[in-house]
């Protein structure tokens, strides 16, 4: 590392004791992609940073690898408390210009407080984010009220935290204070350090009790778009006795032709989805060229749809689709249908449509040369 390098330092070695069980909240998921994940995309996509470096607990090396997929992080084991972690991190990562120092569990860090941050450290040590308190502040112990605190002139505290590199790691091999600090701006400040508070934002608030995670959906969905995408496809009646149907193995007079197993509705709502986040079609993800899709199970393309939908941070709102055939008839198996796409797509029933028409005896489908389908799918994106 050398100088000029700023690197972000996340801390994700803490149990989450405060969320009541399960698996640590770093690695849960929040709209479908995980906090830390999350935390990762906000530091890495951002122009002054360099480098991300993320402190996990004691073998949690395979659950931070499967939680940041493709993304790029070097990582190291944290202690027993947040301080401990942070001073960890900070001597893995050895040397650099600046630090961000940041909790995982803040997973939404808009870009216009790491330039704030930035901006303040070039006079100061050190600088954080700060939101000014808007409630009365009253001590409550025990559950009954005592004295009024005046709010003037205090803040809750959120991170990232900006610091020179070389000034909060001696301040941190310095620290010797009775209480543990909660934050690395006490650490900075005990070291004799100046640090200076630029404004927070709400989207930053810290996943701590299990009801932060509702809320934490409620906030993305304020800054959501919604898009819808249409997919289309056909397949031909070829020799056989049976089709392959949204998922279902359904007896027919035919099959339907097809490099993979023709799953001619489910390639319909791959094409939808696929049309949400503008990536493409089913053709291009999965070319008819490539013998590894030949009979290929086309839940598995479903899935992979939805797996990159999901990995832009979107959520499946609804899928509806619309069989096109003479025959079979799909009355009898439409639930099944509806219940085999809910599986796929990890959906609720209800979010799923399945309907069918024929087309009159008329055009191929009448004539029952084939199958037609088209679906419509929206989700809930990011706005970019
Ligand atoms: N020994 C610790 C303790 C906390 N942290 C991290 O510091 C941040 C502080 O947030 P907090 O809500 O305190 O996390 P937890 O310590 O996991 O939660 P709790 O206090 O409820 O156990 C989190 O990203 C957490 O993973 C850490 O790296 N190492
Ligand atoms: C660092 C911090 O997020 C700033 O508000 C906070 O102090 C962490 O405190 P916790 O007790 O570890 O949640």
């Amino acid at each position: 590392m050398d100088k000029n390098r700023t690197v972000a330092l996340i801390v994700a070695a803490g149990s989450g004791s405060r969320m009541g069980g399960g698996i640590p909240k770093q690695y849960r998921k929040v709209a479908g992609v995980p906090v830390i994940a999350r935390a990762v995309d906000a530091l890495a996509s951002h122009p002054a940073i360099d480098a991300v470096h993320v402190v996990i607990g004691a073998g949690q090396e395979a659950q931070l690898s499967e939680a940041l997929g493709e993304r790029v992080a070097t990582s190291s084991s944290g202690g027993a408390t947040r301080r401990e972690s942070v001073r960890a991190g900070l001597e893995a990562i050895g040397d650099a210009g600046r630090v961000l120092i940041h909790d995982a569990a803040r997973p939404f860090l808009p870009p216009a407080v790491i330039d704030r941050l930035l901006a303040a450290l070039e006079d100061k040590a050190g600088a954080i984010p700060t939101l000014s308190m808007v409630d009365t502040l009253v001590r409550a112990d025990g559950g009954v009220l005592g004295d009024n605190v005046p709010r003037e002139g205090l803040a809750r505290v959120q991170t990232p935290q900006a610091f020179r590199f070389d000034t909060i790691l001696a301040a941190h091999r310095d620290w010797s204070g009775d209480a543990e600090p909660t934050d690395d701006a006490q650490v900075a400040r005990a070291a004799g350090h100046t640090v200076l508070a630029v404004p927070g934002d709400i989207m930053l608030e810290k996943l701590t009790h299990e009801a932060d995670f509702a809320a934490a959906e409620a906030r993305l969905g304020a800054i959501m778009t919604s898009r819808v995408g249409m997919g289309y496809d056909v397949h031909a009646f070829a020799e056989g006795d049976h089709i392959m149907l949204c998922g279902l193995k359904i007896p027919h007079s035919h099959k339907l032709a097809g490099h993979s197993d023709a799953d001619v509705g489910l390639h319909a709502i791959t094409d939808a989805l696929l049309g949400t986040i503008a990536d493409g079609d089913i053709g291009s993800h999965f070319p008819p060229s490539d013998a590894r899709w030949k009979g290929a199970d086309s839940g598995a393309f479903l899935q992979h749809a939805a797996s990159l939908v999901s990995a832009r941070g979107g959520i499946i709102d609804h899928v509806d689709l619309t069989i096109i055939c003479e025959a079979p008839k799909i009355g009898p198996h439409r639930q099944a249908m509806r219940e085999r796409i809910a599986e796929l797509l990890a959906l609720s029933i209800n979010r799923v449509s399945v309907k069918a028409t024929t087309t009159e005896q008329l055009g191929f489908t009448g004539r029952r040369e084939g199958m037609a389908a088209q679906a419509v799918a929206s989700v809930r994106l990011p706005v970019e």
